[in-house]
């Protein structure tokens, strides 16, 4: 039998490191220099061409809310925004978020903290990842020791309501990302209500059909450092996220792309805004007329990409369905689950490479 070794290349061979020996990818960057090939095991993009098509003729026309028309007290501003939020959660399950108040100077401050915490010496970061109910996990990749591929990218996740939780280092995070949490919730809620309007629902449906008000909050940091290979990794796989709305922003790099009829289509934002993404639950409580978008992210080999993205979602031990005054002129597409049960299929069906939402999908 021919070693690898023996075969004649002009490629050298790329080093086949399983992501269960890294802790951190990019640490692992670090000791390896910039221009060596990237282990095998971190090839995610072989066979899927078809899947890997991009559309940036879609770009153009991604839908833009003005937070401050949903906000605003004029009936005719207010009902126009709802009627244009209704449209974008349903042509794309998918907005750029404006003027929503958050000021600039708070999320650059998140960003350069972000940064240090993930420069700390890995025995300064709290934790490894025991597990989605853990309340502040860090770690690499996905599920590294079970995962067949693995994910250029570290991350920090904090649950930070009903109960705040995050790290203490490096000084004065906590701070800022206890205010940017609180800040994120309240311009969610809102969205919710204007959501909930769009469907014809009272303002609140679905802020109390989900108690929303004791909903489950998951801060997450990801950091992707360059890649000597973007054409061959992701950050991220293809997913939908668990809770109901998921708001991110990042550090002026792009890499998010989102599914669109199809295509893959790269997201560049505005300055200052919020990338709003529909996820799992909302899809369900609307009783899918309103869909969970599909969303990766991609690699680039130059700049380190951060992303903090907040996935904001119903309470726990809330159980979860379609709203009832949906149900009064069409059938249910989902059972109803508690949401606590909802994360357990959740990383099940991820590391399978299945949609959750398949688990409780009726026919
Ligand atoms: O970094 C990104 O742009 C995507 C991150 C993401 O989808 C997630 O954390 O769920
Ligand atoms: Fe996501």
């Amino acid at each position: 039998m021919a070693s690898a070794a023996s075969i004649p290349s002009s490629e050298p061979e790329p080093p086949k490191v399983h992501a269960s020996h890294i802790t951190s990818i990019k640490a692992f960057v670090e000791s390896k220099g910039d221009s060596s090939p990237i282990p095998s095991t971190y090839h995610s993009i072989t066979q899927l061409h078809d899947d890997n098509d991009v559309a940036d003729d879609f770009a153009v026309s991604i839908p833009i809310i003005d937070f401050s028309h949903l906000s605003s007290h004029h009936p005719q501003t207010h009902a126009q925004a709802v009627h244009l939020l209704g449209k974008a959660c349903s042509e794309w399950g998918f907005f750029l978020l404006i003027n929503h108040g958050i000021p600039e100077n708070l999320v650059e401050k998140l960003m350069k903290k972000s940064r240090e915490f993930h420069d700390l010496p890995m025995e300064e970061k709290e934790s490894g990842d025991k597990g989605p109910f853990e309340p502040i996990r860090y770690g690499t990749s996905f599920c590294p020791q079970v995962e067949k591929v693995h994910y250029w990218r570290d991350y920090l996740k904090a649950i930070t309501f009903p109960q705040f939780n995050f790290p203490h280092k490096p000084s004065g995070y906590r701070e800022v990302a206890y205010d940017y949490s609180q800040k994120i919730r309240s311009v969610t809620r809102k969205l919710l209500e204007g959501i909930s309007e769009s469907l014809g629902l009272a303002s609140n449906s679905i802020i109390e059909c989900t108690d929303f008000d004791s909903g489950h909050q998951l801060f997450a940091v990801n950091m992707y450092p360059p890649c000597p290979q973007p054409h061959l990794a992701l950050g991220m796989p293809s997913h939908s996220d668990i809770g109901l709305l998921t708001l991110l922003t990042q550090n002026g790099i792009g890499g998010l792309q989102v599914k669109h009829h199809g295509k893959w289509v790269n997201v560049n934002p505005l300055p200052n805004c919020q990338i709003v993404l529909l996820s799992d639950q909302l899809e369900v409580v609307s009783n899918g007329r309103y869909e969970r978008v599909l969303h990766r992210a991609i690699l680039n080999n130059r700049d380190t990409r951060i992303s903090v993205v907040l996935a904001n979602g119903p309470a726990l031990d809330k159980e979860i369905g379609p709203v009832a005054e949906l149900l009064e002129n069409e059938k249910p597409l989902f059972r109803s689950i508690k949401y606590r049960d909802y994360f357990q299929f959740q990383q099940r069906s991820r590391l399978a490479d299945k949609s959750s939402l398949d688990e409780i999908r009726l026919n």
